[in-house]
């Protein structure tokens, strides 16, 4: 492995001369062995270059048809189980499952308000503080475990999520976040998987980049720490996926995390970490404590070893985490700049112009503005349209919105849509459709009905607008309510500048044309309106690995969720010059 030479040398940074040297020639079957700190007692080796397993695409979902008898057996079976075994979800700290002397919230089924699916605790100040504590002395031998013991463990948590608790996973986020079987599947078992073991890819290729340069007698290498202090997590209601990822991610790439899930998400979130503590993820590594956001986040904030704040939620409530984390560090009060990665609002565009394939332009919006009651960051939400093409599309479009009808998709398990998330939810969007009658401006075309008798269902609403900038093509509703723009064919450069400017959002929009001409121009405008950006295709629906997932402006930090890019966020280099050379003199060789 090793060879001498006695050639005269210059290192790298041509200071000195040196005499002789023995130059490692390192191959990837070298072997290197590392301990941890000794007070651990622990003993990691690390005898080979591990890489993430070649098979890692993109996980199957299952598509529950007429015919899937046995899925829908297994899926009802385990829908039953929660409605019949309502449980108390304890707080998770260290491992530990702390229950006694809590404030009870109950977990609430949007479907049916009134129905027992559990309750869960609420975290106390002592709690918040012990949650820091233990991801902090958890961190000494998670950051020490070798990459392959973590990979491994989200990827048997990929496993267990695909096969031993797939229909109880659907059923938790069917129930908790109001989801249909479709919209559950591509959520918390394809996107949530894919995010696992996508990440375990992007993070084995990226341990693999190294300095492509070394002086002979100088071994560089790059390091990949995690960083210090831990990583602080809150996560939406609406993606079951989007939790995994906001934990995943940072815990793989060696950091600890105390995770503040969303009220309307308990069910699954909980499952999702038994999972991984079933696939044998350390005690401490990740803290779970639901409790009130405002008063959890500001304890942790105000810790000196808060070091990087992974969020998705509302632009509201990341503009005022990032402020109150900025005003700490004006007061110098972290060892570190803390990381701040955060993807959040969005008002989503379709523009269809007057080549557009009329049945593929009706049915992608019709898909992008009501799955998931519109309860996705990338739903379409405003829609600028030919007038060329408008009377058919309207025509089709209100002939298919008009029958759906929202219901309990745990009961009627074929429904296309469920209930609105919660009662603030509900109340913000069935105030905005009460508003239409009065509003000149507004004219609407479907829907407009609600109820919150036994859940909090809204029909998919439609609502034309003659003005352009009329508030309802701005405002982030996050639920079935689609606003419509028709626009003159003559008007479609300004048009493009609205769609750009009228809102301060950039996560995702759509233009539907047959025209490679008209693609082009569209391309080129919008270039910073939207960070995923689709022709002739919904504005939801990205996949892990396909299309990396965020947006810009104030849509977030646009760190790009299923990619790359994102676990670089997770570690702080360290450029390592290693010197085999040794010098005996201090002059230069120009001082003879
Ligand atoms: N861009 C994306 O990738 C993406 C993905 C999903 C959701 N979203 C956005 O999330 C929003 C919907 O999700 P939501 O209703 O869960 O969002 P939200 O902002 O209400 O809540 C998100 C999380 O923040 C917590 N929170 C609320 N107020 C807080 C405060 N003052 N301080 C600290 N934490 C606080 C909540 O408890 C929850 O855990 C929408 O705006 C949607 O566009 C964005
Ligand atoms: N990544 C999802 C949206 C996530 C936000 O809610 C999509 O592309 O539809």
């Amino acid at each position: 492995m090793l060879s001498k030479s006695s050639k005269i040398l210059r290192n790298s940074t041509n200071k000195f001369i040196i005499k002789s040297v023995t130059i490692p020639k390192l191959s990837s079957s070298n072997i290197i062995s590392r301990t941890t700190n000794t007070n651990t007692k622990r003993f990691y080796s690390e005898l080979a270059h591990f890489e993430a397993p070649r098979h890692i695409k993109n996980e199957h979902t299952k598509l529950f048809t007429k015919d899937d008898v046995k899925d829908w057996e297994l899926l009802k079976k385990e829908i039953d189980y929660f409605t019949t075994t309502p449980k108390t979800i304890p707080l998770v700290i260290n491992g530990v499952k702390i229950k006694s002397n809590r404030s009870i919230k109950k977990i609430i089924n949007p479907s049916n308000i009134k129905q027992d699916i559990g309750s869960y605790c609420q975290a106390t100040k002592e709690d918040v503080e012990s949650a820091i504590k233990s991801s902090l002395e958890a961190k000494k031998i998670w950051s020490n475990m070798s990459f392959a013991d973590r990979s491994a463990i989200f990827l048997k948590a990929s496993e267990l999520i695909s096969t031993k608790y797939r229909y109880k996973m659907l059923a938790a986020t069917m129930l908790g976040q109001g989801k249909n079987v479709f919209q559950g599947e591509i959520d918390c078992i394809g996107e949530l998987i894919d995010f696992f073991r996508f990440n375990v890819k992007y993070a084995s290729d990226l341990y693999k980049s190294q300095p492509p340069e070394s002086s002979t007698g100088v071994w560089n290498r790059t390091e990949y720490r995690p960083l210090e202090g831990f990583v602080y997590a809150i996560t939406p209601f609406n993606f079951t996926a989007i939790a995994g990822g906001l934990i995943g991610a940072p815990a793989l790439m060696g950091n600890t995390i105390v995770w503040k899930p969303s009220d309307s998400s308990i069910l699954s979130n909980y499952l999702l970490l038994e999972i991984l503590e079933e696939s044998g993820l350390p005690s401490g590594v990740i803290n779970f404590i639901p409790g009130n956001p405002i008063e959890v986040s500001d304890i942790i904030l105000n810790n000196k070893d808060f070091s990087a704040l992974h969020f998705t939620g509302s632009t509201k409530v990341f503009s005022s985490i990032w402020s109150k984390i900025a005003n700490n560090v004006g007061k110098g009060l972290y060892k570190d700049f803390p990381r701040i990665i955060g993807e959040t609002g969005g008002k989503n565009f379709h523009l269809v112009d007057n080549t557009a394939n009329l049945e593929n332009s009706v049915f992608n919006t019709l898909r992008g503005a009501f799955e998931y009651q519109g309860q996705k960051c990338s739903a379409t939400s405003r829609l600028y349209i030919s007038e060329s093409i408008w009377p058919k599309f309207k025509d089709l479009l209100i002939k298919n919105v008009d029958k759906i009808n929202p219901t309990n998709c745990c009961n009627e398990l074929q429904g296309f849509m469920g209930p609105v998330i919660h009662e603030n939810s509900f109340n913000k969007i069935s105030n905005a459709i009460k508003s239409i009658s009065n509003d000149s401006e507004l004219k609407l075309l479907s829907g407009g009905k609600f109820d919150k008798s036994i859940g909090y269902f809204i029909k998919p609403t439609i609502v034309e607008t003659s003005n352009i900038d009329h508030s309802f093509m701005k405002t982030e509703f996050f639920g079935p309510l689609l606003t419509v723009y028709v626009y003159k064919d003559s008007e479609i450069d300004n048009i493009l500048e609205k769609i750009d400017s009228s809102t301060g959002y950039g996560l995702t929009g759509s233009v539907f044309s047959t025209s490679r001409i008209n693609i082009r121009k569209y391309e080129e405008k919008l270039r910073y309106s939207a960070g995923n950006f689709y022709i002739n295709d919904k504005s939801t629906g990205a996949v892990v690995g396909q299309q990396s997932f965020g947006g810009s402006r104030l849509s977030g930090t646009n760190d790009k969720a299923g990619s790359a890019a994102l676990i670089t966020r997770f570690v702080s280099v360290r450029s390592i010059k290693e010197n085999f050379g040794e010098i005996n003199s201090h002059l230069n060789p120009s001082n003879f």
